[in-house]
Protein backbone atom coordinates (compact mmCIF):
# COMPACT_ATOMS: atom_id res chain seq x y z
CA UNK A 1 0.00 0.00 0.00
CA UNK A 2 1.31 3.32 -0.85
CA UNK A 3 -0.68 6.32 1.31
CA UNK A 4 -0.73 9.56 -0.02
CA UNK A 5 -2.54 12.93 1.78
CA UNK A 6 -4.71 15.93 0.14
CA UNK A 7 -4.76 18.65 3.08
CA UNK A 8 -7.00 21.01 1.83
CA UNK A 9 -6.03 24.81 2.38
CA UNK A 10 -7.90 26.55 0.52
CA UNK A 11 -10.70 28.36 2.58
CA UNK A 12 -10.74 31.98 3.64
CA UNK A 13 -11.30 31.54 6.53
CA UNK A 14 -14.39 33.75 7.27
CA UNK A 15 -15.31 32.85 11.08
CA UNK A 16 -11.24 33.36 11.93
CA UNK A 17 -11.54 37.04 10.45
CA UNK A 18 -7.56 37.02 9.81
CA UNK A 19 -5.64 39.15 7.31
CA UNK A 20 -4.97 36.41 5.39
CA UNK A 21 -6.34 32.92 4.37
CA UNK A 22 -6.40 30.91 7.37
CA UNK A 23 -4.02 27.83 6.80
CA UNK A 24 -0.91 30.99 6.10
CA UNK A 25 -1.87 32.81 9.54
CA UNK A 26 1.08 31.73 11.55
CA UNK A 27 1.00 29.72 15.05
CA UNK A 28 4.26 30.16 16.55
CA UNK A 29 6.27 31.86 12.90
CA UNK A 30 5.09 28.88 11.10
CA UNK A 31 1.82 28.17 8.77
CA UNK A 32 -1.07 26.06 9.89
CA UNK A 33 -0.16 24.51 6.97
CA UNK A 34 3.34 23.94 7.39
CA UNK A 35 2.25 22.57 10.69
CA UNK A 36 -0.35 20.15 9.12
CA UNK A 37 2.11 18.83 6.61
CA UNK A 38 4.84 18.53 9.33
CA UNK A 39 2.74 16.00 11.12
CA UNK A 40 1.61 13.94 8.43
CA UNK A 41 5.18 13.69 7.04
CA UNK A 42 6.41 12.36 10.72
CA UNK A 43 2.93 9.87 10.62
CA UNK A 44 4.99 8.57 7.45
CA UNK A 45 3.23 10.29 4.68
CA UNK A 46 5.25 10.63 2.03
CA UNK A 47 3.28 12.05 -1.14
CA UNK A 48 1.33 14.76 -0.22
CA UNK A 49 -0.82 17.45 -2.44
CA UNK A 50 -1.76 20.58 -0.55
CA UNK A 51 -4.36 22.64 -1.86
CA UNK A 52 -4.61 26.62 -1.66
CA UNK A 53 -6.06 29.63 -2.94
CA UNK A 54 -5.05 29.74 -7.10
CA UNK A 55 -2.97 33.12 -6.35
CA UNK A 56 -0.93 31.13 -3.97
CA UNK A 57 0.51 28.34 -6.06
CA UNK A 58 3.64 29.38 -6.40
CA UNK A 59 4.37 31.19 -2.89
CA UNK A 60 3.46 28.30 -1.38
CA UNK A 61 5.39 25.69 -3.58
CA UNK A 62 8.59 27.63 -2.23
CA UNK A 63 7.64 27.78 0.96
CA UNK A 64 7.12 23.82 1.11
CA UNK A 65 9.91 23.07 -1.40
CA UNK A 66 9.69 18.93 -1.65
CA UNK A 67 7.79 18.60 1.33
CA UNK A 68 4.67 18.59 -1.06
CA UNK A 69 3.01 19.59 -4.37
CA UNK A 70 0.53 22.49 -4.41
CA UNK A 71 -2.36 23.17 -6.56
CA UNK A 72 -4.88 25.11 -6.36
CA UNK A 73 -8.70 24.59 -4.77
CA UNK A 74 -12.23 25.34 -5.79
CA UNK A 75 -14.91 27.46 -4.26
CA UNK A 76 -16.05 24.61 -1.97
CA UNK A 77 -13.93 22.18 0.44
CA UNK A 78 -15.25 19.42 -1.45
CA UNK A 79 -14.00 21.25 -4.64
CA UNK A 80 -10.93 21.31 -3.09
CA UNK A 81 -10.47 17.54 -1.83
CA UNK A 82 -11.11 17.00 -5.69
CA UNK A 83 -8.13 19.16 -6.95
CA UNK A 84 -6.02 17.36 -4.47
CA UNK A 85 -7.23 14.00 -4.87
CA UNK A 86 -6.70 14.45 -8.91
CA UNK A 87 -3.06 15.63 -8.39
CA UNK A 88 -1.84 12.64 -6.36
CA UNK A 89 0.48 10.46 -7.70
CA UNK A 90 -0.76 7.14 -9.43
CA UNK A 91 1.02 4.69 -7.68
CA UNK A 92 -0.81 6.05 -4.27
CA UNK A 93 -4.08 3.49 -3.88
CA UNK A 94 -4.42 4.83 0.26
CA UNK A 95 -5.78 8.89 0.63
CA UNK A 96 -5.73 10.58 4.08
CA UNK A 97 -7.77 13.68 2.97
CA UNK A 98 -7.14 16.28 6.05
CA UNK A 99 -7.64 19.83 7.12
CA UNK A 100 -4.86 22.20 7.08
CA UNK A 101 -7.17 23.88 10.03
CA UNK A 102 -6.40 20.82 11.92
CA UNK A 103 -3.06 22.10 12.06
CA UNK A 104 -1.89 20.51 15.17
CA UNK A 105 -3.36 16.42 14.41
CA UNK A 106 -0.79 14.67 15.82
CA UNK A 107 1.78 12.13 14.37
CA UNK A 108 0.05 9.31 16.13
CA UNK A 109 -3.20 9.95 14.87
CA UNK A 110 -2.23 10.18 10.96
CA UNK A 111 -0.88 6.48 11.34
CA UNK A 112 -4.07 5.36 12.91
CA UNK A 113 -5.99 6.40 10.88
CA UNK A 114 -4.00 5.25 7.80
CA UNK A 115 -2.99 1.73 9.49
CA UNK A 116 -6.78 1.48 9.66
CA UNK A 117 -7.87 1.38 6.45
CA UNK A 118 -8.35 -1.93 4.85
CA UNK A 119 -9.95 -4.30 2.33
CA UNK A 120 -12.66 -4.75 5.07
CA UNK A 121 -12.36 -1.13 6.02
CA UNK A 122 -11.69 1.41 3.19
CA UNK A 123 -12.95 4.21 4.73
CA UNK A 124 -12.11 5.37 8.27
CA UNK A 125 -12.20 8.73 10.55
CA UNK A 126 -11.45 10.17 13.18
CA UNK A 127 -13.64 11.00 16.09
CA UNK A 128 -14.60 12.11 20.40
CA UNK A 129 -17.21 11.37 21.97
CA UNK A 130 -19.76 13.84 22.89
CA UNK A 131 -19.45 15.18 26.28
CA UNK A 132 -21.67 17.93 26.71
CA UNK A 133 -26.00 17.23 26.80
CA UNK A 134 -27.27 17.59 23.12
CA UNK A 135 -30.68 19.54 23.02
CA UNK A 136 -32.71 19.90 19.88
CA UNK A 137 -33.98 23.29 19.42
CA UNK A 138 -36.54 25.00 17.12
CA UNK A 139 -36.49 27.97 14.97
CA UNK A 140 -37.42 30.26 17.76
CA UNK A 141 -35.19 29.16 20.09
CA UNK A 142 -37.63 26.32 22.41
CA UNK A 143 -35.91 23.03 23.19
CA UNK A 144 -37.86 20.40 21.60
CA UNK A 145 -36.04 17.49 23.32
CA UNK A 146 -33.19 16.13 24.53
CA UNK A 147 -30.78 13.71 22.02
CA UNK A 148 -29.08 10.71 23.42
CA UNK A 149 -25.33 11.34 23.28
CA UNK A 150 -24.52 8.01 23.63
CA UNK A 151 -23.93 6.92 19.88
CA UNK A 152 -22.81 10.35 18.86
CA UNK A 153 -19.03 11.29 17.77
CA UNK A 154 -17.59 14.69 17.12
CA UNK A 155 -15.71 13.90 13.39
CA UNK A 156 -12.36 15.24 12.71
CA UNK A 157 -9.29 15.01 10.17
CA UNK A 158 -7.32 13.40 8.57
CA UNK A 159 -10.33 10.93 7.10
CA UNK A 160 -8.64 8.02 5.25
CA UNK A 161 -9.86 6.02 2.02
CA UNK A 162 -9.05 3.36 -0.23
CA UNK A 163 -8.59 5.81 -3.42
CA UNK A 164 -10.74 4.23 -5.77
CA UNK A 165 -13.75 4.36 -3.23
CA UNK A 166 -12.94 8.05 -2.77
CA UNK A 167 -12.54 8.59 -6.27
CA UNK A 168 -16.23 7.27 -7.41
CA UNK A 169 -17.66 8.89 -3.86
CA UNK A 170 -16.71 12.11 -5.41
CA UNK A 171 -17.60 11.62 -8.83
CA UNK A 172 -20.96 10.64 -7.58
CA UNK A 173 -21.36 13.41 -5.14
CA UNK A 174 -21.58 15.53 -8.28
CA UNK A 175 -22.50 19.53 -7.17
CA UNK A 176 -24.29 17.54 -4.17
CA UNK A 177 -22.23 18.81 -0.89
CA UNK A 178 -21.38 17.38 2.21
CA UNK A 179 -19.00 18.82 5.15
CA UNK A 180 -16.96 15.95 5.07
CA UNK A 181 -15.42 13.06 2.15
CA UNK A 182 -16.79 10.20 4.62
CA UNK A 183 -20.24 11.73 4.40
CA UNK A 184 -19.81 11.04 0.31
CA UNK A 185 -18.99 7.26 0.45
CA UNK A 186 -22.12 6.76 3.00
CA UNK A 187 -24.00 7.87 0.25
CA UNK A 188 -22.36 4.51 -1.82
CA UNK A 189 -23.69 2.40 1.23
CA UNK A 190 -20.80 1.63 2.01
CA UNK A 191 -19.63 1.70 5.81
CA UNK A 192 -17.81 4.05 7.30
CA UNK A 193 -15.10 2.90 10.80
CA UNK A 194 -14.96 5.23 13.60
CA UNK A 195 -11.39 5.04 15.29
CA UNK A 196 -10.23 6.77 18.26
CA UNK A 197 -9.37 10.66 17.57
CA UNK A 198 -7.28 12.94 19.32
CA UNK A 199 -7.98 16.75 20.85
CA UNK A 200 -5.02 17.88 19.65
CA UNK A 201 -6.50 17.65 15.85
CA UNK A 202 -9.13 20.26 16.88
CA UNK A 203 -10.31 22.69 14.13
CA UNK A 204 -9.04 26.29 14.03
CA UNK A 205 -12.32 27.76 13.20
CA UNK A 206 -12.38 31.09 15.60
CA UNK A 207 -9.73 33.44 17.36
CA UNK A 208 -10.25 31.72 20.13
CA UNK A 209 -9.25 28.17 18.49
CA UNK A 210 -6.40 30.04 17.44
CA UNK A 211 -5.40 31.02 20.52
CA UNK A 212 -6.36 27.79 22.26
CA UNK A 213 -4.20 25.98 19.28
CA UNK A 214 -0.86 28.53 20.72
CA UNK A 215 -1.17 27.66 23.74
CA UNK A 216 -1.11 23.91 23.29
CA UNK A 217 2.12 24.54 21.04
CA UNK A 218 3.88 25.67 23.55
CA UNK A 219 3.00 23.07 26.25
CA UNK A 220 3.99 20.43 23.29
CA UNK A 221 7.00 21.86 22.69
CA UNK A 222 9.89 20.76 25.06
N1 LIG B 1 -13.11 26.19 -0.67
C1 LIG B 1 -12.48 25.63 0.38
C2 LIG B 1 -13.03 25.73 1.69
C3 LIG B 1 -12.34 25.15 2.74
N2 LIG B 1 -11.16 24.52 2.50
C4 LIG B 1 -10.39 23.95 3.62
O1 LIG B 1 -11.19 23.05 4.35
C5 LIG B 1 -10.75 23.01 5.70
C6 LIG B 1 -11.93 23.05 6.66
O2 LIG B 1 -12.69 24.19 6.38
P1 LIG B 1 -12.98 25.36 7.42
O3 LIG B 1 -12.19 25.17 8.65
O4 LIG B 1 -14.44 25.53 7.51
O5 LIG B 1 -12.27 26.57 6.65
P2 LIG B 1 -12.87 27.82 5.91
O6 LIG B 1 -13.91 27.40 4.91
O7 LIG B 1 -11.70 28.56 5.39
O8 LIG B 1 -13.53 28.61 7.12
P3 LIG B 1 -14.77 29.60 7.14
O9 LIG B 1 -16.00 28.73 6.93
O10 LIG B 1 -14.70 30.22 8.48
O11 LIG B 1 -14.59 30.58 6.01
C7 LIG B 1 -9.78 24.18 5.90
O12 LIG B 1 -8.46 23.70 6.06
C8 LIG B 1 -9.96 24.99 4.65
O13 LIG B 1 -8.79 25.67 4.19
C9 LIG B 1 -10.64 24.43 1.21
O14 LIG B 1 -9.57 23.88 1.01
N3 LIG B 1 -11.33 24.98 0.17
C1 LIG C 1 -14.13 17.81 7.52
C2 LIG C 1 -14.43 18.32 8.92
O1 LIG C 1 -13.24 18.82 9.50
C3 LIG C 1 -14.88 17.14 9.77
O2 LIG C 1 -15.22 17.57 11.03
C4 LIG C 1 -15.45 19.41 8.91
O3 LIG C 1 -16.69 18.92 8.48
C5 LIG C 1 -15.08 20.60 8.05
O4 LIG C 1 -15.65 21.74 8.60
P1 LIG C 1 -16.51 22.82 7.84
O5 LIG C 1 -16.55 23.98 8.79
O6 LIG C 1 -17.87 22.22 7.64
O7 LIG C 1 -15.80 23.10 6.56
Amino acid sequence: MTTGAVVVAAGSGSRLGADRPKAFVQLAGVTLLEHAVARLRDGGVRAIVAVVPDALVGQTQALLGDAAQVVAGGAERQDSVAAGLAALPADVDVVLVHDAARCLAPAALVARVASAVTADSPAVVPGLPVVDTVKEVDASGLVVGTVDRAPLRRVQTPQGFERALLERAHAAAGDSAATDDAALVERLGVRVRLVEGDPLALKVTTAEDLALAEWLLTRLSP
